[in-house]
């Protein structure tokens, strides 16, 4: 088995999928900067390259050195927000970044390539969903950002015979059933990430940004999953190209939808704590409802959710934001 390189592997999601990969049996390379994530991630200590994605002679180095004929592309800059005020960062992270990965994956022969892609790319989606074929017109440069990755992505594939899976992730959220690792960002924006942080009192309270939207409570609905089935289904998408699946693009959620004020809830009851709540306008950036068609995922790669419940994404969150709030 030849190793797999993963970039941004020291972050939130590449740090649960390398574990996944490690447990399994993969040699599997880290490529990361740290600039959000951690070495601490890398629970069976995986081989970390430190580098930046900017620099397309490390990363060719990295992929001559471990010979890797599988990469798994997480590292990008990934708050939907930020990118409506900084776009350019968006841009030169998500999109030129890709763009230099690629040209090193085709130099150096690389088969396979998964990539981490957002509902983001859906922007509106009529009557709240998203199937893999509905059309793409992300509301914001973080999504235009990962479309114009994908389509890169597509045309090189074409073009150099190489295939790939992008894998278009709803809203992730929980940790580690074990509470080895989950998300660390202090400035973290997640919903859930920041309702457990005000139990905790690392925060003064969460905002609800926007109660007027489309929605039966007027606020925002996602589709939650939990982080362990969102990283099984790279190891359901590796597989399905080693056995020679074609190239695809595949929705990773749920199929149902949760809004800002059940999250809140579920919180509050998962901490027992009735933590201080305001209204806010909108954010920029933010659909009614983002909610996947999730049935492809299943027929073409097999994969099964095994946490799909919001009270278990919220209690595995709840554990690990302890953890960390009690090593600081
Ligand atoms: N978290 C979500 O809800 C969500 C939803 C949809 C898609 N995604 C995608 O999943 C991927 C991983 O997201 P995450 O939540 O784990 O974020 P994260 O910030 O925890 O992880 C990103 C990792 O990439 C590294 N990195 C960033 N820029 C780099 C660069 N130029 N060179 C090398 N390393 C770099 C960071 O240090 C970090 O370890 C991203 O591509 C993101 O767009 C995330
Ligand atoms: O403090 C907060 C944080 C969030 N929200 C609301 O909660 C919902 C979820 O917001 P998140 O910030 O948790 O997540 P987003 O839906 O903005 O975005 C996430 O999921 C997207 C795909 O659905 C992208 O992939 C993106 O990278 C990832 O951050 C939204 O309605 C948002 O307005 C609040 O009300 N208060």
């Amino acid at each position: 088995m030849s190793v797999i390189l993963v970039t941004g592997g020291a972050g939130y999601i590449g740090s649960h999928v390398v574990r996944q990969l490690s447990e399994a049996g993969h040699e599997v390379v880290v490529y990361d900067n740290l600039s959000t994530g951690s070495a601490d991630a890398l629970v069976h200590g995986e081989r970390l390259v430190v580098g930046d994605l900017s620099n397309p002679d490390a990363i060719r180095q990295v992929l001559k050195d471990t010979g890797a004929k599988s990469v798994l592309h997480f590292a990008a800059a990934i708050i939907a927000p930020e990118s409506v005020t900084l776009p350019l960062k968006y841009y030169s992270n998500n999109t030129r970044n890709t763009l230099n990965l690629l040209q090193a994956c085709v130099e150096h022969g690389v088969e396979r390539f998964i990539f981490s892609s957002t509902a983001a790319v859906y922007g509106l989606p009529e009557g709240g969903a998203a199937s893999e074929v509905s059309r793409t017109a992300p509301i914001n440069p973080y999504g235009t950002s990962k479309l114009m990755s994908e389509w890169m992505l597509r045309d090189a594939a074409f073009a150099h015979g190489f295939s790939y899976v992008a894998l278009r992730y709803f809203n992730v959220a929980g940790a580690d059933p074990q509470a080895r690792m989950g998300q660390r960002t202090p400035e973290a924006t997640h919903l859930i990430k920041v309702a457990c942080q005000a139990a905790l009192g690392a925060r003064d309270g969460v905002s609800i940004f926007g109660t007027d939207y489309d929605t039966p409570d007027g606020t925002g609905i996602r589709d939650y999953i939990h982080i362990e089935d969102l990283a099984s289904a790279h190891l359901f998408a590796l597989r399905y190209l080693e056995r020679g699946g074609a190239s695809d693009v595949i929705n990773v959620g749920y199929g149902k939808g949760s809004s800002v004020r059940e999250v809140i809830k579920v919180v509050k009851d998962v901490s027992g704590v009735d933590f201080k709540v305001n209204e806010a306008p909108r954010r920029p950036g933010d659909p009614d409802s983002l909610i996947a068609v999730a049935d492809k995922i299943r027929t073409v790669l097999g994969w099964t959710p095994s946490y799909n419940d919001l009270h278990t994404i919220v209690a595995d969150a709840w554990r690990w934001e302890q953890k960390l709030w009690q090593s600081r």
